[in-house]
């Protein structure tokens, strides 16, 4: 069961066509990258692969289905992980709450994430941004995401917590078969860590040569 973006098309503000007839599969297990200049719409296309938005043209697809319209109190087999984890997070819970998506989350996921014992009491905004992240990413890693669209996730981080969050994370998935979009400005780690890369320019993908 594949996510297949066909032709879809998306629009912000009068005439602007920020996505473009964009086709796009990310099959289980696939790691691609996707990048572009800030504001040129990776984020609006990362919210149309995960139905977070309706697309005004084409259509997205988990399989033989339409993602929207995914029955209401299922949870969807694709998960966006935004870019403000703190805009998405219920300040009033405190992170065992936040982390209990119906059920517990697994130890194993906790400690493959980096997430502290101590961090559970606390409310969220008792925890650095890169902490937060870490939260954010975990809630959404749940028994039924089979794609996960990651948006920046690591800006907040130095460069030993990314590289041991990313560590972490592609080990995780690798062993599900989850496949994953990765949407950041650094080129270097879409190249270490994707099998194919693009770039979102005038609302249209453009395909990158992995370096190396
Ligand atoms: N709800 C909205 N109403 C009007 N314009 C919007 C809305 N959401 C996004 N935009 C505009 O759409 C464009 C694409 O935004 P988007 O957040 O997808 O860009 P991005 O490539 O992810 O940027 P960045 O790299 O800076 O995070 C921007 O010009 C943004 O201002």
């Amino acid at each position: 069961m594949s996510l297949i973006a066909q032709g879809i098309g998306y629009g912000v503000g009068k005439e602007h066509r920020c996505i473009d007839a964009v086709d796009l599969k990310l099959a289980p297990g696939d790691v691609v990258g996707l990048g572009g200049l800030s504001g040129v719409g990776k984020s609006t296309l990362g919210k149309l692969l995960a139905g977070h938005l309706k697309p005004h043209a084409g259509e997205v697809m988990i399989g033989q289905h339409p993602l929207h319209g995914w029955p209401k109190g299922q949870p969807s087999p694709v998960q966006y992980v935004p870019q403000h984890a703190e805009l998405a997070i219920d300040p009033r819970w405190r992170v065992e709450r936040v982390l209990q998506n119906g059920e517990p989350p697994e130890a194993e996921l906790l400690s493959v994430l980096g997430i502290q014992n101590d961090w559970l009491s606390r409310y969220p905004h008792e925890l650095s941004g890169g902490e937060l992240a870490r939260v954010s990413l975990a809630r959404l890693l749940l028994p039924t995401t089979r794609f996960l669209i990651c948006d920046e996730i690591t800006e907040q981080l130095d460069a030993l917590s990314e590289q041991s969050l990313w560590q972490g994370l592609m080990a995780w998935i690798k062993a599900r078969d989850i496949g994953l979009l990765l949407i950041s400005h650094q080129v270097e780690l879409r190249h270490h860590l994707c099998q194919r890369d693009y770039d979102l320019v005038q609302g249209a993908l453009i395909e990158r040569p992995i370096a190396g």
